[in-house]
């Protein structure tokens, strides 16, 4: 689609500015999306995405600056009003209520909703015309990631939004579900509605979106048109620098050190999968990949793994020893180190400075208490290696986890653990919220690892990532693993397979409300 630049634009930006202590996270920020188009914001963590959606969304309100909307002064106070302009943005993060149904939990974003059935019919008639299958009568705790999205979307598409904006939409989608998000999105497009669309998956920016504006350090540093530009470019734009690809030494695999043997366990999550049967074995310096559709037992996978919940007795194993009773900070001390999908609140405390979330999982392989009190100096040198190494960008280790960008925060919790010097090293979603150079380091952190013996489980949902990384492949599927196979020369449609079959991604399922 080609856009008439003599055409008023539907949103206009002009020296937008935001500055925090120690960081100006927009510096005078300025482009213009036209009706219809499809827009991406790129730029490496840190870069000022998040501040600038949120400026436009009215939930921050910016320093210096103006935008203006169909050509008229635009300065939203809070989301409701910029709602009320047509602006409407879906979150990375949810704010669903899992006991309620889609339509309850519609009617609660809804200023003014209308009575339960017209709303049912309503949200029926979206969901149809815009390919996003629903059912308004569903419970929001059995729906998957895509169809919690969906809610989302369809709460956005009832308020007839001329922007949507959408924060990193495809990380908890497969890929049917991509696709399918994606033919929603230009449908809208094709309607006139604009999407600010925020990701670091190039491919798919080069396959959606018609311009692309480049942040980095807080400023546009570049626009291009996505399809026209390689992925490399594009990331090199970002970074200001050229792109290393992730290598590997070939590297001799040794004894079985991680291995699980008929582990089954109901989940203690609520909404959660139980775990059936795991069978599998990792080796020093094997990295195994588990891939699978979100909320299939991967994060009960990794609760037992880590200990936060016990197997039973004679289930799981660390160099031939049964570990399944054994706590968190023991499995530490042996050096099995975890490092959790969710980083605000599971993998990091969000109050708490980044020295002292170090602390939290360094101090028992690496002696940081002692005689039951906090060694600060090594503590915070600690700290200060893993800022260093893996580049996390924050003005110091004093500063509190939650003021951290999203990737950063990322880069923060793996560097803690790789630093530690695992024997071995679980991994859920390493690189989710990362940029594509600093997803490209932390890949090579993670083969580094596995080079110098370490025995490495990367459990993700972007199958790009495992097969670059991975030895063999297993998928989860309702908390069933397949067995693992090499991961060389598997198509990703064999993986599709694997992961495939309980989950009918098309599938409508409508129910009569
Ligand atoms: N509430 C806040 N308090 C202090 N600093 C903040 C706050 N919000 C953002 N920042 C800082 O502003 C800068 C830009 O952050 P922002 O979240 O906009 O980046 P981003 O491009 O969205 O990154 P990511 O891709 O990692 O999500 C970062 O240095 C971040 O640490």
């Amino acid at each position: 689609m080609s856009f008439d630049p003599a055409q008023t634009p539907l949103l206009m930006l002009e020296g937008l500015t935001k500055a925090y202590p120690g960081v100006i996270a927009n510096n005078q920020v300025g482009f213009s999306i036209a009706p219809g188009e499809i827009h991406a914001l790129l730029g490496e963590n840190g870069a000022g995405k998040s501040t600038l959606v949120k400026t436009i969304y009215g939930l921050v309100k910016p320093d210096a600056g103006r935008m203006e909307l169909h050509g008229v002064a635009y300065s939203p106070a809070k989301p409701s009003e910029a709602r009320r302009r047509g602006v409407a943005m879906v979150f990375q993060h949810f704010s669903l209520f899992e006991a309620l149904d889609v339509a309850e939990n519609i009617a609660l974003g809804m200023e003014d909703p209308p009575p339960r059935r017209d709303l049912s019919e309503r949200i029926r008639s979206v969901s149809e015309e815009y390919g996003l299958p629903l059912d308004p009568s569903r419970r929001v705790g059995d729906l998957s990631a895509g169809e919690r999205q969906r809610v989302e979307i369809i709460r956005c598409l009832l308020q007839n939004p001329k922007l949507l904006i959408m924060d990193e939409p495809t990380s908890v989608l497969t890929p049917q579900e991509v696709d399918m998000l994606f033919t929603t999105l230009r449908t809208l497009s094709a309607e006139g509605t604009a999407i600010l669309y925020i990701s670091h998956k190039l491919d798919e920016i080069r396959n959606l979106c018609d311009a692309a504006t480049v942040l980095r350090h807080g400023k546009v540093v570049g626009d291009c048109i996505p399809r026209e530009t390689s992925a490399r470019a594009m990331a090199e734009l970002m970074v200001g620098a050229t792109l290393q690809t992730p290598a590997r030494a070939a590297g001799t695999r040794g004894e079985v050190l991680l291995e699980a043997r008929g582990l089954s366990l109901p989940s203690e999550r609520q909404f959660g999968t139980a775990l059936k049967t795991i069978q599998m074995q990792v080796r020093s310096g094997e990295i195994l990949g588990i891939g699978g559709v979100a909320g299939n037992g991967q994060d009960e996978l990794l609760d037992v793994l880590s200990g936060e919940s016990r197997a039973p007795a004679g289930t799981l194993f660390f160099e031939g020893q049964d570990i399944a009773t054994l706590g968190p900070r023991q499995r530490r001390a042996i050096g099995l180190l975890t490092a959790p999908e969710e980083r605000l609140g599971h993998a990091a405390a969000p109050d708490m400075s980044l020295v002292e979330n170090a602390m939290l999982t360094g101090d028992p392989r690496m002696s940081l208490v002692r005689n039951g009190m906090l060694d600060w100096p090594k503590t915070r040198e600690f700290a200060k290696k893993i800022i260093t190494e893996f580049d996390v960008r924050t003005p110091g280790s004093h500063v509190a986890a939650r003021a951290l960008s999203g990737g950063n925060l990322q880069k923060f919790v793996i560097g803690r653990e790789v630093l530690q010097n695992p024997r071995a090293l679980v991994v859920n979603q390493p690189t989710w919220g990362v940029d594509a150079a600093a997803a490209a380091s932390i890949r090579q952190a993670l083969l580094d690892l596995a080079e110098q013996g370490t025995a490495l489980i990367v459990i993700s949902q972007d199958l790009e990532e495992i097969l670059e990384i991975a030895d063999n492949f297993a998928a989860l599927n309702e908390g069933r693993l397949t067995e693992p196979r090499p991961a060389a020369g598997l198509s990703l449609e064999e993986i599709g397979l694997m992961m495939g079959g309980a989950h009918d991604m098309d599938t409508a399922h409508h129910a009569e409300a």
